[in-house]
């Protein structure tokens, strides 16, 4: 961290209670030479992964669907969110991460994923840097039902859809999850599929 515009970084914790919620405050030089400080809260999380798997012959990929709170408090009617498989990195390196979280929440083992870009979740709130993969799957590695882990409760819907089904639902407003719009978008920029 070297900023000279930034000083007296001092960070206050408001909540640890499942991750970690600090009040920040720090000095700002602006550029009339004043210093002014400034507060923001900061939600640290850890940094994340998803992918986007995906399959040139049958033309479809896979998405799953999970029931997100944060956006059924804001919009979202039923609260059930389609997204790419994702998850935290806990202590793995972001490939590692996404072949368990891919193979957990979708049931396919693969072996090799491609990353394709890297990017701050939410900066203004979030620490979070999140690692975007794709990934090729074919019927043949599907080793389990997938739907996410019993201890955790997740409850999560496994979906393969056609590639072109996925792009309408992306312009018509059925997909609304950014790093969802994001790997589609990938997708659709590098012709992933022809
Ligand atoms: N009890 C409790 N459990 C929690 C809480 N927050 C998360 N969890 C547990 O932690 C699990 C996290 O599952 P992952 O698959 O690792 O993460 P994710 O929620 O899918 O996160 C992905 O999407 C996020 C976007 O909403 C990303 O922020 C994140 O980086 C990642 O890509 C959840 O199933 C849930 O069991 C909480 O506040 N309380
Ligand atoms: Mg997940």
């Amino acid at each position: 961290m070297i900023n000279k515009k930034i000083r007296n970084i001092e960070k206050t914790l408001l909540s640890d209670n499942y991750y970690v919620l600090n009040r920040v405050t720090f000095d700002y030089l602006m550029p009339n030479g004043c210093w002014v400080n400034q507060m923001r809260e900061v939600y640290d999380r850890g940094d994340g992964a998803g992918i986007l798997l995906y399959n040139k012959e049958k033309r479809t990929v896979i998405l799953i669907k999970q029931f997100r709170m944060p956006t059924y408090l804001n919009d979202n009617e039923d609260g059930a969110l389609i997204e790419i498989a994702a998850g935290m990195l806990d202590k793995d390196n972001p490939e590692a991460c996404i072949i368990r979280e891919t193979e957990e929440e979708t049931g396919f083992r693969l072996k090799e994923v491609k990353k394709v870009y890297e990017g701050y979740s939410s900066p203004g709130v979030m620490t979070e840097k999140m690692h975007f993969f794709v990934g090729e799957y074919t019927d043949a590695m599907k080793v389990n039902q997938g739907g996410g882990l019993d201890s955790e409760a997740e409850d999560i819907e496994v979906i393969e859809i056609p590639f072109d089904r996925a792009v309408n639902m992306l312009h018509n407003g059925e997909i609304i999850d950014t790093r969802t719009i994001v790997l589609l978008q990938y997708a659709i920029i590098h012709k992933l599929i022809a």
